[in-house]
Parts: C-alpha cells; sequence; structure tokens
C-alpha cells in the first residue's frame, strides 16, 4: 500500500541536498499525501513498534482531530525554565531552512509535538529519568486525520552528505510498514490485578488541611495539591491497550501518549489549554468538581449543586479571571460567557467555562501557552506565590503532569491540553497522578475523595478495578 512514489521522494530529498549545500546547514524535507481510505490510529502506533521510545499519540474530544507520529526526524529538547521561547526560537529557524508541500490543512506537513514540565524550577527525581524539562519532536512519519481527511506526511532532516537514494528507499520502506495490518487491533478485555499504593496519603490530607488555613490568612487564594499513587500489575502494561481503552471510555477528553525511552506518559485530560487555528484562540476555565449520579435524576441534582457550591464557584472564578487576563495579553476582541455550564465526562463533572479571543499579530501559539501556563486550575493564584508553596509543600515529582501537551504546525496552527488524568507507564508499573484546587473553606476528606475520582479514569485504562477508587 505504498502512497507517496519514490522518484517523487527521490527528488524532493537531492533537492533537499542542494539546499543544504548551499545554506551549509541541515534543512527539512516534508511531503504529505491524502490518503483515501481509512487508517486506525492507534493500529498505526502500533505498528511503529520498533520506534519506541519515539512515538506519540494525540486525540482531540471526539475524534475531531487525530494525530499519531513515528520516529523522530529532529527532538528540540530543553533543561530549562526558558524552554517556549527556545523553543520558538528553534522551531522558526528549521522552518526558515524547510522544503514543504503548501498544504492549507492545519497539522499537515511540519509538526512539532511534544510537551513541557509542570514547573522546571522544582527539583527532578529518577521517576521521569527518561523525559527532560520540556521536549518537541519533529516525526518522522506522521498520520493525520481531520473531521474529513486522512493524510500521511513524512519528515526527514537532510544534510549535504545524504544519499537520496537511501533515504528514500528507508522512509518508504518504514512507511509501507506502518500501512501494514492497519485494521482496529482487539485486546484482551480482561482486567489486571493492580496493586496500589497511595504514596504519602496521610501527609497529602494534612497538607490540604494546613494550606487551606494558610490561605484563610494569607493574600494567596488558591493553591492546586496533587498526589501520586503507583500502581502495580503482574505483566508488563501495553500502551496500545491502554489508548484503546482511554478512547472508547473517554470520548470528550484529549486522549495523548508520548513516550520517552521505554517510559509512555498518557492520559485523557478533559482539559483545553489553548488552541490556534488562523487568527482565532480558544481556551478553557475547567476547576470546580462533583461526582456523577448513578441515575440521570442524581446527575441531574449533583449537577445543580455544584453549579450553585459557593467553594467551587469561586475555584472556578479564579481560573477565568486568570485566563481572560492572559488573554488580554495576547488577543483582542475576548469573549467569556458570565456563568460556567456543566462539562461531564464519565467519572466526573466540572464547572466549565471557554473563552474565545482573536490573536494579536505577531504573537504565536507558544507565546500563549507560556502566558497561560499554569492557569490556576493546576498552580494556583497569584501564580509565583502559589507555585512556591506547591514547591515546598508537595512531595511528589509531577514531571510532566499538568504541564502543556500538544503539538503546532509550520502555520501557526496547533492545540495544548492541560496534562491531568495522566499516567506515567514504565514497564509493569505506573504512576498516576491527581489534584485539587484548594482555597479556605476546603475540607481536606473531601479532597481527598475529589482525588480518587480524579484517579479513575487512568486506572480504569489500565485494565485495572478497585473498590476504594469507585
Ligand atoms: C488538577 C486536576 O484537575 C483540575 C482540573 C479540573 C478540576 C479541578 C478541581 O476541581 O480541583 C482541578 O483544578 C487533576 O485532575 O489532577
Amino acid at each position: 500500500m505504498v502512497t507517496i512514489q519514490h522518484s517523487t521522494i527521490h527528488k524532493k530529498v537531492a533537492c533537499g541536498v542542494e539546499q543544504a549545500k548551499s545554506v551549509s546547514r541541515s534543512v527539512i524535507v516534508s511531503t504529505s499525501t491524502k490518503v483515501d481510505y481509512a487508517i486506525d490510529p492507534v493500529a498505526f502506533y502500533r505498528q511503529g513498534e520498533n520506534r519506541i521510545g519515539e512515538r506519540f499519540f494525540w486525540a482531540a474530544p471526539n475524534g475531531d482531530f487525530v494525530m499519531v507520529g513515528v520516529g523522530s526526524a529532529h527532538t528540540l529538547v530543553s533543561n530549562s525554565d526558558n524552554c517556549f521561547k527556545q523553543f520558538e526560537k528553534d522551531w522558526q529557524e528549521l522552518l526558515n531552512y524547510s522544503t514543504a508541500d503548501q498544504i492549507e490543512e492545519p497539522g499537515v506537513g511540519p509538526v512539532l509535538f511534544g510537551a513541557f514540565s509542570f514547573d522546571p524550577k522544582k527539583e527532578k527525581t529518577n521517576l521521569w529519568r527518561n523525559f527532560p524539562i520540556a521536549k518537541m519532536v519533529l516525526p518522522q512519519h506522521v498520520l493525520t486525520i481531520t473531521k474529513d481527511e486522512c493524510w500521511l506526511t513524512v519528515n526527514m532532516m537532510v544534510d549535504q552528505n545524504t544519499n537520496a537514494e537511501h533515504l528514500a528507499d528507508a522512509i518508504l520502506k518504514e512507511q509501507q510498514n506502518l500501512l501494514q495490518n492497519l485494521t482496529k487491533p482487539t485486546y484482551n478485555p480482561s482486567h489486571r490485578e493492580l496493586t496500589i499504593e497511595e504514596l504519602d496519603k496521610d501527609e497529602w490530607i494534612a497538607s490540604v488541611d494546613k494550606v487551606a488555613g494558610q490561605i484563610r490568612s494569607s493574600e494567596i487564594e488558591k493553591v492546586v495539591l496533587a498526589r501520586e499513587i503507583r500502581v502495580k500489575s503482574d505483566r508488563p502494561f501495553i500502551t496500545e491497550e491502554i489508548l484503546d481503552r482511554l478512547l472508547t471510555e473517554q470520548p470528550i477528553s484529549y486522549i495523548f501518549a508520548l513516550e520517552g525511552g521505554e517510559d509512555c506518559f498518557m492520559g485523557a485530560s478533559p482539559e483545553r489549554l489553548v488552541k490556534k487555528q488562523g487568527k482565532e484562540a480558544f481556551s478553557t476555565c475547567l476547576a470546580g468538581s462533583i461526582g456523577r449520579g448513578s441515575t440521570p435524576e442524581e446527575d441531574y441534582k449533583l449537577g445543580n449543586e455544584l453549579l450553585n457550591d459557593a467553594k467551587n464557584l469561586h475555584e472556578h472564578e479564579v481560573v477565568v479571571r486568570a485566563i481572560t487576563s492572559a488573554f488580554e495579553q495576547g488577543c483582542e476582541r475576548i469573549s467569556v460567557p458570565e456563568k460556567p455550564i456543566l462539562y461531564k465526562i464519565r467519572d466526573i463533572q466540572h464547572l466549565y467555562t471557554p473563552v474565545v479571543g482573536e490573536v494579536k499579530k505577531n504573537v504565536s501559539l507558544l507565546t500563549l501557552v507560556e502566558k497561560l501556563h499554569p492557569t490556576p486550575a493546576l498552580g494556583g493564584h497569584p501564580k509565583e506565590e502559589a507555585l512556591q508553596k506547591i514547591r515546598t509543600i508537595e512531595r511528589l515529582d509531577r514531571g510532566l503532569y499538568a504541564g502543556p501537551i500538544g503539538w503546532l504546525d509550520s502555520k501557526g496552527n496547533g492545540e495544548f491540553a492541560v496534562a491531568i488524568r495522566s499516567a506515567l507507564v514504565q514497564g509493569k508499573e505506573a504512576s498516576l497522578f491527581a489534584g485539587c484546587g484548594i482555597v479556605g473553606d476546603s475540607d481536606p476528606a473531601s479532597e481527598y475523595k475529589e482525588t480518587q475520582m480524579k484517579f479513575r479514569p487512568m486506572l480504569s485504562a489500565l485494565g485495572g478495578f478497585s473498590h476504594e477508587f469507585k
């Protein structure tokens, strides 16, 4: 099932080699083909298994936009807190030396996919050894599925010594392999026996009490405190199987996976950080939570309770203020509804306010990400004071949890979600993370229960089941 002609690729690479010679540096050669048959994205990801450590998966809510990457033509890595600006500069420079087909469709052509740590200033532990503070990958092979189109892109880094014939052969062979066995995989539905260790549970509950007290007697309005559970299985986890479950069980969330070495960071986040399409930018305020009812009546009652609960409305309002203020710096004609509505996912319902704006000239997606992150849904308010509190009080290393994860293309489009409801999968073990917005009248026992609820999507996708987390 070859979709790109060998002669076409060969010609493009040969041109790239000439360009590399003339500018004395390596250049990107990118070419995209529209395919007129369906490709199952999880099957495509699975087919890339000989590129373990170099794959990613992304599906926007309702499968409206899916992107899968295999292999790396180039990787941007940063271990500093200047990562957004550094990547912006690196990406522009790479694009200045690229030859790509002119395709308007967002997410087709040269793209970067990657993730940023929640807090580059927090000391890094061994848990996240396979991930830098931030990384974004220009994938070798990309599958992009939009509402009505399906595209395959190959990206190559070419220098003056590249053998065009060899590179064209290798890339086409790999693409052919990726396009084998494209039927939707079926996985064994049997559940696993998981052992769950709740790390520093009592300390976490005590810290909620302490921070709520400090909030009552200081200028700090809100701090998000997170915790970690470590899950062990009798056999290695299979990331394709987890992706498949997440897609089925969490259809209105962002489903993501990013590999680093043998590890995989993955999740199902309901929270958009920011999307940029053309001149428009979209963000989401998501904060304030309650469970789902077991009957429609109970569910409605709980939703109503949430919509009228002063503590949750306050938690939410802090986020709306911060996102609106970040938008005011980068956008014009901002629109924010006056009141939140409910966003109901399988295990939980949230208060939700969408924010839309028209991006000012020369403001890029990464600039918006930098201005927004971390919103008070993940950090707190005021931002710096809340971050300082999290650094000193939280015992876990959040790593990529609660950081921005997503993609951008060569035309300035792209989207980032906030990497919550996530897990770092490491062979037979996984660390899961969940946090809660703490305000002055937060109750430690209820916040603890809320984290149990927030662990459920990933626990279930890992194939596990536990009464405590029900
Ligand atoms: C920090 C998390 O959730 C945030 C997003 C939505 C609702 C939240 C809340 O109600 O506390 C949190 O701010 C998490 O799931 O780990």
